[in-house]
């Protein structure tokens, strides 16, 4: 049988939408029993292309399932003190139940000292180290969103992960280490045996070649090849890096960190680009906000 039709493909939108879907069931009970709707606020610095996208579709994904939702824009020269205060503000504001700033920041600004500046029960990116190291110990924790995401994706796609070797490529803070970490967890959504390859790994096309499962994750638009993936893996695509194309309207085309063309038709299921794991970052995002509204994680 061919496995060059679309049939293997991982429809990460709609497993997106169907997310959304129950995440509005319950705020609508929420509102029925006469609660608060939960409150998501997003801080964007600058006018980084992508950035822009990705918080008008975490503001729309709120407004989608019923959530309040506050946008806070700062030109890129604010300062990292004026930044850290808008922080502190939000983590003192009751109307907010978790915040996100979106990453990329200018290069004054230490992302890191912004991140640990969040209170942990507001962090709904999941990116504050009491955050990371609750779900390193297997406790409960608001989850890093694209690896939960993508934990999620496998787990509704009916994607046996149990005893799986899972190759990911890309150690980010944001992605290819807590991706790793989740997927090796002792679950029933994981139970991986996993190697993480980065930068520096050495005959990494034939690590690759061992993988059941490969997560994508470096940045580099179409960095795996056909000759990297056995046939018959499962293969995640995390890349959205915009290349620029003057024949687009837009003036640039999307690339995963998987060269399609090539892979699809050896892989048994492959996340396309746009429409994989892009919409289920921002589906975890409000399911992040629905568990700290309601206190699921940090009892209020
Ligand atoms: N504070 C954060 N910053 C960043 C995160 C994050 O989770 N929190 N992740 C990425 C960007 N990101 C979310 O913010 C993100 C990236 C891509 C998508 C997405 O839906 N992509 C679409 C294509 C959209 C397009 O046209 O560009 C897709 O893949 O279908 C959502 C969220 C870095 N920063
Ligand atoms: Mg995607």
């Amino acid at each position: 049988m061919s496995l060059t039709t679309t049939s293997n493909l991982i429809d990460g939108k709609q497993t997106a939408e169907d997310i959304k879907a129950e995440i509005a069931a319950e705020v609508a009970a929420l509102k029925a029993a006469g609660k608060k709707v939960p409150h998501l606020a997003a801080i964007l610095v600058g006018h980084d292309g992508g950035s822009e996208t990705y918080v008008r579709n975490k503001v729309l994904a709120c407004e989608r399932v019923g959530f309040a939702s506050t946008l806070l824009r700062y030109e890129d020269d604010i300062t990292e003190a004026e930044l850290l205060a808008k922080v502190d503000e939000l983590n003192h504001d009751p109307e907010i139940d978790g915040f996100i700033v979106q990453l990329p920041l200018p290069k004054h600004i230490d992302p890191e000292k912004v991140i640990e500046a969040i209170r942990p029960e507001k962090d709904v990116d999941g990116f504050h180290p009491m955050n990371i190291g609750r779900m390193v110990a297997g406790l409960p924790a608001l989850l890093p969103a694209t690896p939960s995401g993508i934990v999620e994706l496998l787990a509704r796609q009916g994607i046996k992960t149990s005893g799986k070797h899972c190759v990911v490529i890309g150690r980010s803070n944001i992605v290819g280490t807590p991706v790793s970490i989740l997927l090796a967890k002792n679950l029933d959504t994981a139970n991986c045996t996993v190697t993480l390859c980065h930068s520096r790994t050495q005959n990494l096309a034939e690590i690759c070649r061992t993988a059941d499962i490969v997560v994508a994750a470096i940045g580099r638009p179409e960095f795996v090849t056909g000759d990297m993936v056995r046939p018959g893996a499962v293969v995640i695509d995390v890349g959205t890096t915009r290349v620029a194309d003057a024949t687009k309207k837009s003036g640039y085309v999307l690339k995963g960190d998987v060269n399609f063309a090539e892979v699809a038709p050896l892989a048994s299921a492959i996340t396309p680009v746009p429409g994989g794991v892009g919409p289920m970052t921002i589906a975890m995002l409000l399911l992040n906000t629905l568990r700290a509204a309601k206190g699921e994680i940090y009892p209020r």
